[in-house]
């Protein structure tokens, strides 16, 4: 039974309008204000941290990274890829370090991935390049003592893409012990008729091979020693909620797989993340107990 297919197009893109849910502030003053949020805390980190930024990790203009360094004498140093999110067509690595303050603190390596949002990239574009900005973080960062993956809204998306890759075509085969997938979409089919739709022009069957509702069985054998949080804001839309409880469900129903569902109280879509900026914020303390450094 699912609810998107029986209704009309203005309430599907209602559903799947963000910034329409949030209970804070206007649609177009929450979207101004998250881009401020990310903008500044990326600011912030760039000052306090040491930086590697610009770094290749493909051939094309847009396959480039960013590191954000701590200064540590541990051996235990995690690393966190983080995918940004704005529905493949907005926001880069440029706004995408804002979490790195309270993590690098810790002792954890933040990676920030940039990917060719449409119209530039296309689905199957922007899935291949973040798989391969895994590969190319562990070939030079074999050190680390663990490989987490973070992403928001498309990035959550992103992650869980990687999460189901065939690694039988890449030169390594990493091993993701964490993934954060905050208030995500896993299901591409409600969105191929809204106007999140009309920069990708995704075709259903690129829909269904892009997602990760669709290819579990897949997760499951390349990612089944991962931890999993499926985290969704109290205030996301109906339809946003129900993607993430339904792939939760969906990964908690595969045996051996560890996954939670994380319904965080008093958030929108765009304060869940923007929080991370926060050492004291639920979700980072989470973040930083996954990798053992609470
Ligand atoms: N039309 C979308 C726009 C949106 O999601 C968005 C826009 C700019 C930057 C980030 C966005 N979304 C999630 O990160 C909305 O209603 O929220």
């Amino acid at each position: 039974m699912s609810r998107w297919k029986d209704m009309n197009k203005d309430e599907l893109e209602r559903q799947f309008s963000p910034s329409q849910w949030s209970p804070r502030m206007s649609a177009d003053d929450v979207i101004k204000s998250h881009v401020t949020a990310l903008k500044e805390g990326t600011e912030r980190a760039r000052g306090l941290a040491q930086t590697l930024l610009n770094v290749p990790y493909g051939e094309g203009e847009g396959e480039k990274l960013d590191v954000y360094v701590p200064t540590t004498t541990s051996l235990d140093v995690p690393l966190v890829i983080y995918l940004h999110g704005g529905y493949w067509q907005f926001l880069s690595k440029e706004e995408s370090g804002f979490m790195a303050v309270p993590l690098v603190h810790k002792g954890v390596v933040v990676v920030a991935v940039g990917y060719d949002i449409a119209p530039k990239g296309n689905m199957d574009v922007m899935v291949s390049q973040v798989r391969r900005s895994v590969v190319s973080v562990i070939q030079q960062y074999s050190h680390i003592s663990g490989l987490y993956l973070c992403g928001h809204s498309a990035g959550a998306h992103l992650a869980a893409m990687i999460l189901s890759t065939d690694w039988s075509q890449y030169s390594v085969t990493p091993q993701i012990k964490g993934a954060f997938l905050v208030s995500g979409i896993y299901d591409l089919l409600p969105i191929l008729s809204t106007y999140v739709n009309e920069p990708l022009k995704m075709t259903e069957e690129v829909a269904l091979r892009n997602s990760p509702s669709q290819l579990v069985p897949q997760l499951k054998l390349s990612s089944s020693d991962c931890d999993i949080v499926v985290a969704v804001a109290q205030n996301d839309s109906p339809e946003f909620r129900k993607q993430s409880e339904d792939y939760y469900k969906a990964l908690e129903s595969t045996e051996g797989l560890k996954v939670t569902l994380e319904d965080v109280p008093n958030t929108d879509h765009f304060n869940i993340i923007e929080q991370l900026v926060d050492g004291d914020y639920h979700l980072t303390q989470l973040l930083l107990k996954m990798m053992g450094k609470s």
